[in-house]
């Protein structure tokens, strides 16, 4: 008989904090972001947050983007073998129609993708190859190849366990991949999924995620 996995309970108290302090690093090194990409569902609210702590006093609010992606399991055969993994599905993308003119494309921009969860990495990796495709593709139809754009992974937690996809080398090496917590493979739980937030937030409290 499996044993039920451990639940890692999480307050929005403790995500607050986590965002504030990456915005802070990120703030040090003097890599202010152009834009944030919330991938909804679960990057909104982190999203948001951090969004309050890269602000500079009398500084305009850096826009978010959000896009949609959600994860499926597919089940379909591969030739003739059977196949169970999981299918990124695109929801929703980028729209730049409401912003600033200059904002016509993410070409020399530093962009700051924010996730809940790095789980199997299937949907970062997703996220991060799509865009910077995109941006490749721009910048040879507009002849700006030689602007530098620069992206930035956040999310609030990296499971420790192998993943199914990888993120850029170099987006690693050079420390744009910032988990604020790394945490073993556990059933995390989100204050936003629980029906009783008090209780939710002792048993965050109590094992020290608060
Ligand atoms: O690393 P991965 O294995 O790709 O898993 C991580 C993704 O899974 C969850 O999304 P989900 O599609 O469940 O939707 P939600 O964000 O709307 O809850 C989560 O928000 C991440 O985007």
């Amino acid at each position: 008989m499996s044993e039920t996995p451990a639940k890692f309970y999480i307050s929005y108290n403790n995500i607050h904090k986590l965002c504030q302090q990456t915005a802070k690093t990120i703030l040090d090194r003097n890599e202010k972001p152009d834009v944030i990409i919330g991938i909804s569902g679960g990057g909104l609210i982190p999203a948001r947050i951090i969004r309050t702590f890269l602000k500079k006093k009398g500084e305009k609010n850096i826009p978010i983007q959000a896009i949609g992606l959600s994860l499926y399991e597919d089940l379909g055969l591969d030739g003739k073998v059977e196949t169970i993994g999981k299918e990124v599905i695109r929801t929703q993308w980028l729209d730049f129609g409401a912003l600033d003119k200059h904002f016509d494309s993410l070409i020399g921009k530093k962009i700051l993708i924010v996730d809940e969860v790095d789980d199997t990495r299937t949907t970062l990796h997703y996220a991060v190859s799509e865009l910077e495709k995109e941006v490749a593709e721009q910048q040879k139809r507009l002849n700006r190849q030689n602007e530098k754009t620069t992206f930035t992974v956040f999310v609030l937690h990296n499971k420790d366990k192998p993943k199914n996809a990888a993120l850029p080398i170099e987006m690693i090496e050079s420390g744009h991949y910032m988990a604020a917590c790394t945490v073993p493979d556990q059933w995390l739980c989100y204050p936003w999924d629980a029906d009783d937030i008090d209780e939710h937030t002792r048993l965050a409290k109590l094992q020290g995620h608060d």
